[in-house]
């Protein structure tokens, strides 16, 4: 049974948009899932598919041009869109944290990483000089990084990517978040450092208990390290699951072919990608039906006149398809 107090964060049909000169992209469209604590939730999904707009949004970091239009964002049960400035600021970076892809985008390169993780510090913790010093030392060695009091002297510049992708997760552990939201944050790296920063987030999930929102466009990068999986296209969640519902038994023909266009560590070398044909739709002009229909080879009539709602397959594996709807039933 789930209990109500290990609910870390409930997104509650969230929907947001953007306002230019040709009108509105609906960018998020009614999307709602929750993390329990220390949870590993993956968000995949091609590239525009919504998953940094939502996600940002836990952070109220949505730019001005873009709008929430409805839906409600409960972290221990209070709307993240209804807290004042000051409840906001105590939440980020006190409470969640986030990454992202390019560190450098967080890091400054002008300052030593003894200065960016200090003030840091300084800000979320009421440590003192001594203290924040030993706590650098201890975040540093947590994410894996030698000689700790040397790398403290360093620049940005003299890490490498990988190297620094752990300088920022140090960064952001500095206060001890209840949820870390990992925006691509393996994408810029080569396949073996992805590997070790994926890793790294799975023991310091462990160790620390926190909470992992993993943003992704990769399938493959997430299997190890969640718990659950939520597949997102044009905007909306199309099918969510346990790792193993969406590894082993995924249902929605967008998953299926997310998996088979990336490739799989006991793949043969030899075995072909085979990308999804068409592009996603313009989010602009948003068609009745299946957002994914044209793209999909089992589409049926009912698929682009009508829009098909979340059906469960079991408690934990929700799918939004025609297809999957009409077999379940069938089965039942
Ligand atoms: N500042 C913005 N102004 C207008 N449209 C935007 C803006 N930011 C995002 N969008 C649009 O919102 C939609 C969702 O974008 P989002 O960045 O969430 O996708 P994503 O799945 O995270 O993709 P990526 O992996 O490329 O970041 C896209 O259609 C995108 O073009």
């Amino acid at each position: 049974m789930e209990e109500k107090q290990d609910v870390l964060l409930e997104m509650k049909d969230l929907s947001i948009s953007f306002y230019n000169k040709t009108g509105e992209i609906q960018a998020v469209r009614g999307i709602s899932y929750t993390l329990h604590k220390g949870e590993v939730l993956g968000i995949v999904g091609e590239s525009g598919s919504g998953k940094s707009v939502s996600s940002h949004g836990i952070l109220r970091l949505t730019p001005d041009t873009g709008k929430v239009k409805q839906g409600e964002i409960l972290f221990h049960g209070k709307d993240i869109l209804k807290m004042s400035k000051k409840e906001l600021q105590e939440l980020r970076g006190n409470k969640i944290a986030m990454i992202f892809q390019d560190p450098m985008t967080s890091l400054d390169p002008l300052f030593t990483v003894e200065y960016q993780l200090n003030e840091s510090l300084k800000k979320h913790t009421d440590l003192d000089g001594n203290g924040r010093r030993l706590r650098m030392i201890h975040l540093l060695e947590l994410v894996g990084i030698n000689q700790p009091e040397r790398r403290l002297k360093q620049y940005p510049y003299e890490f490498s990517g990988g190297m620094r992708q752990r300088v920022m997760i140090a960064m952001a552990l500095s206060c001890d978040p209840e949820l870390l939201i990992a925006d691509e944050p393996t994408t810029a790296l080569d396949v073996t450092i992805q590997a070790q920063i994926v890793e790294l987030l799975k023991e310091l999930k462990d160790k620390l208990g926190m909470a992992i929102i993993f943003i992704t466009h990769d399938l493959g990068v997430v299997s190890e390290i969640c718990d659950k999986i939520i597949v997102m296209y044009a905007g909306k969640i199309v099918e969510e699951g346990t790792s193993r519902q969406i590894f082993y038994q995924r249902c929605h023909p967008y998953t299926e072919g997310l998996l088979a266009s990336v490739p799989k560590l006991d793949s043969d070398v030899n075995e072909k990608l085979k990308p999804i044909k068409g592009n996603p739709p313009d989010m602009s002009c948003v068609k009745p039906g299946c957002a994914f229909a044209p793209r999909c080879s089992c589409a049926m009539q009912i698929c682009v006149k009508e829009e098909p709602p979340q059906y469960e397959l079991d408690d934990t594996h929700v799918v939004s398809c025609w297809q999957t709807i009409k077999k379940a039933l069938q089965d039942a």
